[in-house]
């Protein structure tokens, strides 16, 4: 049975033109897709219980963020990506990830931070201050790619890690530069945490214990998104140049989990 588009709340509208413009489906959705659809967003958001509380605004200042979002003068050179493989049935309907990456190749923090060089822009060095501010980053430290990904309704993240092929990243930080109508959260499933990506904010996870073996229990990923796009910066710090954070005693110590830079414990405490 075809949906009635005329018919029903604006939300079932959506979800029909999405489908549609997905799966390319000329006398579809059906009913069934429909429903499947609605349920999958409906256990998303009951699974996925947010808290405003787990993430903070203000990482960074207005002005940086709006400076990102320029980048989205790039949003329509984004290419398909990979198709991850849908987990059951009901969220195959949303299985899709598109990223639309805009490179600008490896970073040296110290490069950055010296104003002889021609990376040395104010964006990329407010961001970089930011983050040697957190004291995670020593400033000879180096970062992967410089990325800015983008993501619309229906694309999601399935848990993975960011070691998963056996590169020493040590931390990730995520800069969210968008709000997020609903939905596209950063999950850690070990730490119990889901941040919601609000413009100006930032999440941060170690990827390896102390002694630089990888940590399983940052697994992570983000929730799909319902509506609206998602805007973020992930930066990726190499464990070379790092070993200020090695603890020899501990070599199994285990990092927790910064939103915003905040420890997730004291921030929750702060809200009480
Ligand atoms: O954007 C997010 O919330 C997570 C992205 C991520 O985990 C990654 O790019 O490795
Ligand atoms: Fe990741």
């Amino acid at each position: 049975m075809k949906i009635n588009h005329s018919d029903g709340n604006s939300l079932q509208k959506r979800i029909s033109r999405y489908l549609e413009s997905v799966y390319n489906i000329s006398n579809g959705p059906d009913q069934e897709d429909h429903d499947a659809a609605l349920s999958s967003i409906i256990n998303v958001q009951y699974v996925y219980n947010l808290s405003a509380k787990d993430i903070a605004s203000g990482f960074l200042h207005e002005q940086v963020s709006d400076a990102l979002a320029q980048a989205k003068i790039d949003h329509d050179k984004r290419y398909a990506g990979h198709v991850y493989p849908s987990p059951d049935e009901t969220t195959e309907l949303f299985c899709c990830r598109y990223q639309g990456y805009l490179r600008a190749g490896d970073v040296y923090v110290d490069e950055v931070l010296s104003p002889e060089t021609p990376k040395s822009d104010g964006v990329l060095r407010q961001i970089i201050e930011r983050i040697s501010g957190l004291r995670v980053v020593e400033s000879s430290g180096m970062l992967y790619d410089l990325l800015v990904s983008s993501h619309t309704a229906g694309e999601y993240y399935p848990a993975h890690l960011d070691t998963e092929d056996h590169t020493k990243v040590l931390a990730t930080i995520l800069i969210y530069f968008s709000d997020v109508s609903k939905g596209g959260e950063t999950f850690f499933i070990d730490a119990n945490l889901k941040a919601v990506p609000r413009k100006g904010s930032a999440v941060m996870a170690y990827n390896l214990y102390s002694c630089g073996e990888r940590d399983e229990s940052a697994l992570h990923g983000f929730c799909p998104i319902s509506f609206g796009e998602k805007w973020v910066i992930p930066l990726w710090i190499k464990y070379e140049h790092q070993t200020h954070l090695q603890c020899l005693s501990e070599p199994f110590l285990r990092h927790e989990i910064l939103v915003n830079g905040q420890s997730k414990y004291t921030h929750q405490n702060e809200h009480r």
